[in-house]
């Protein structure tokens, strides 16, 4: 049973669907990570998630991420937090196709099933609405393949930003770093609003 939404995820009356960007990657394309050290899809992070999204049809993503014994909060389990983090990334990326910078607002979970060490997540995304900067979307994760019952599942709501909200929050190691990378510029450039 789905638990209800908090009013604060209901899009507004005022809200419109979602547009995918024309340069937005074609469909099955992989998306990639945004940033190396990123704990969900970074390559650089050895107990980071390593989750791979693809563009879907229209503003919608799918992804795998394997439980790996790093990951566990019950013996053999996948911690909570940890398929939140999954879910959470998951709907990130879909700002690819919509070419916005943004952030989680709000992200409610539902745990359906436990999940255990070794079990790969089958996770799809979309946005279902955008009413100015808020981006409303909905993200499920299954067991067993694609179309295997629903382990967990999220509604969220981001919010568009401007890069200062990284520049100007985030470590000042890291953010120089960063911006000495030129491959992290490209990606960050991927991101911005309008061709
Ligand atoms: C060199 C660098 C390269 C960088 C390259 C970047 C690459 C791209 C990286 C992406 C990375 C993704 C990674 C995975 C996704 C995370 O995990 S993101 C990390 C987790 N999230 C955060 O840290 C966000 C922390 N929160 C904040 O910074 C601020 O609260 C926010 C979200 C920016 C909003 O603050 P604000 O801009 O001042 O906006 P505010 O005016 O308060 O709210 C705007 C609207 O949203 C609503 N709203 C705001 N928060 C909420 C909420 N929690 N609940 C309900 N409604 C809300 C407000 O009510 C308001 O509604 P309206 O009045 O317009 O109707």
């Amino acid at each position: 049973m789905k638990s209800g939404t908090s009013a604060a995820l209901s899009p507004p009356a005022d809200a419109t669907p979602p547009v995918r960007h024309p340069e937005a990657p074609a469909p099955g394309e992989p998306l990639g990570a945004h940033y190396g050290q990123c704990f969900g899809c970074g390559g650089d992070q050895p107990h980071g998630l390593h989750l791979q999204a693809r563009a879907g049809e229209g503003v919608s993503v799918t992804a795998e991420f394997t439980v790996r014994p790093a990951h566990q909060g019950a013996p053999g389990l996948a911690h909570g937090g940890v398929l939140a983090s999954a879910l959470d990334e998951t709907l990130g990326s879909l700002n690819w196709l919509l070419r916005t910078i943004a952030v989680t607002g709000r992200l409610e979970t539902d745990f359906v099933r436990p999940v255990p060490v070794g079990a790969t997540l089958y996770l799809s995304a979309e946005v279902t609405a955008v009413a100015g900067r808020k981006i409303y979307c909905t993200a499920t994760g299954r067991t067993g393949g694609p179309d295997g019952p629903v382990a967990v599942r999220a509604d969220a709501l981001f919010i568009e930003v401007k890069v200062e909200h990284f520049t100007e929050n985030g470590r000042p190691e890291e953010i120089r770093a960063a911006l000495d990378d030129p491959d992290q510029v490209r990606r960050a450039r991927a991101f911005e609003v309008n061709p």
